[in-house]
């Protein structure tokens, strides 16, 4: 496939579409700016080459169109310090605005688009939202591997209004390259460690996951909807209801395939959710009415850790609990120091999404690791050996 190596962008105005979904604090600061950082290389080859800069990107998941702390003006300050240079920024990523923007971008300009999820079209596939955005540019680079696994307009369906001129970045290029060496190979026991709270993303991803690993660590938000469907008393904490029979039937399977997979006995609890709550520790099956799990407990810490000491490849997505919060974290930082421990006994760890790659960096771990992707689910899926949307519109012609 076309990397942007093999193109000359001199006097193109490239549209690229980056994962710039950073998290951010509430005053809108970035937290953790990793997917920033691994896009910079695309960016510079493409200005150094005398090429113009179009960037769009997703930020959150608005539901109901523009809002102030879904904006991606926040991070125009981040990419100016960057590239010491002004960044133009789009108020909206379509539109008579934009497209003079588009229109006056001289080469060496940088023009970033406001969230392309403010439009509802964008998550649909909308072609002519696609077509409108791809008429801004002259040249397509897909460099988000953190939203590749997604079909959408910026993602996917934008690629057949550029049947030539569209190409992966160096992230997209990086991140396949460095899948791809555990996909077919990874070394045994393999252990897959998954948390956060895209429930009903992942929970869908488990079964593929267990054709392939020896063990399953299931943590975070996730825990509960597995901990409800096997008859446990869980409060108030997160749950999927409309996954509780799928959670069963992936316990049942994973048994029936041999994979260990593991639910926290023990989750940290809490009455509100704020760091300054009422905490306590109990078994997952036994959450109080109104208390929340936002942790695992310390024997699920013991167990996970225990489980990752044996492993020769751990795949790990999704924090383990609240980690923003200081007396949330300890689950996830436990399992970060086995983690670390593991590779520098010879293990292959891959670790991936915009929350975990920011719980690393938060415990200094991320060169203590083997990898840190920037994809948390679009990782998951191509590990269970999913053809990536993503990637495949920049194959196919016949999107
Ligand atoms: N028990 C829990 N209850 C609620 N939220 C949780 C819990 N455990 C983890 N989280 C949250 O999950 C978020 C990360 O989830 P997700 O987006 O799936 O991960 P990633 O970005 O690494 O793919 C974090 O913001 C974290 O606070
Ligand atoms: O943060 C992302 O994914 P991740 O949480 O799996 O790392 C990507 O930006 C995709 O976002 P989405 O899951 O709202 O489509």
């Amino acid at each position: 496939m076309r990397t942007i190596d093999q193109y000359n962008f001199a006097g193109k105005k490239a549209l690229v579409r980056v994962d710039f979904n950073v998290p951010l604090d509430s005053e809108y600061n970035i937290t953790d700016d990793t997917r920033i950082r691994a896009a910079v290389p695309t960016i510079n080859k493409i200005l150094n080459d005398g090429g113009a800069v179009i960037l769009m990107s997703h930020l959150g998941r608005p539901k109901n169109g523009p809002e102030e702390k879904f904006s991606l003006r926040h991070l125009v300050p981040r990419l100016e310090q960057e590239f010491k240079t002004r960044v133009l920024f789009a108020p909206d990523c379509v539109g008579p605005e934009a497209a003079q923007l588009a229109q006056e971008l001289q080469p060496g300009e940088i023009l970033l688009l406001e969230n392309l999820r403010f439009h509802k079209a964008e998550e649909k596939g909308d072609p002519d939202f696609a077509k409108e955005l791809a008429s801004l540019g002259d040249v397509y680079v897909n460099d988000a591997f953190g939203t590749a696994h997604r079909e959408h307009a910026s993602t996917a369906v934008i690629a057949r209004y550029f049947p030539t001129d569209k190409m992966m970045g160096y992230v997209m290029q990086a991140e396949l390259e460095n899948a791809r060496r555990v996909l077919g190979n990874a070394e045994r026991p393999y252990t897959a460690i998954m948390g956060g709270a895209k429930i009903s993303d992942k929970i869908l991803i488990i079964e593929k996951l267990l054709d392939r690993v020896d063990n399953l660590l299931i943590g975070g938000g996730m825990s509960f909807t597995f901990v409800k469907a096997d008859g446990g008393q869980i409060g108030s904490s997160l749950v999927e209801e409309d996954k509780l029979d799928l959670a069963n039937r992936l316990i049942k399977m994973a048994k029936d395939k041999g994979v260990n997979i593991m639910i926290p006995v023990d989750s940290v609890i809490a009455d509100a959710f704020s760091n300054d709550a009422n905490i306590d520790t109990k078994l997952s099956h036994h959450i109080p009415q109104n208390w929340m799990g936002l942790d695992i407990g310390p024997d699920a810490r013991e167990q996970y850790a225990a489980v990752i000491a044996n492993s020769k490849t751990i795949l790990w997505n999704g924090p383990m609990g609240v980690f923003e919060m200081s007396n949330f974290s300890v689950g996830t930082e436990a399992v970060a120091d086995a983690v670390v421990a593991a590779t520098a006994n010879g293990a292959y760890s891959l670790i991936g999404g915009g929350d975990s790659a920011a719980a690393v960096n938060k415990f200094g771990y991320a060169d203590r690791v083997s990898y840190v992707s920037t994809g948390g689910g679009a990782l998951l899926e191509y590990m269970e050996g999913k053809t990536l949307p993503g990637v495949a519109a920049l194959e196919r012609n016949d999107y």
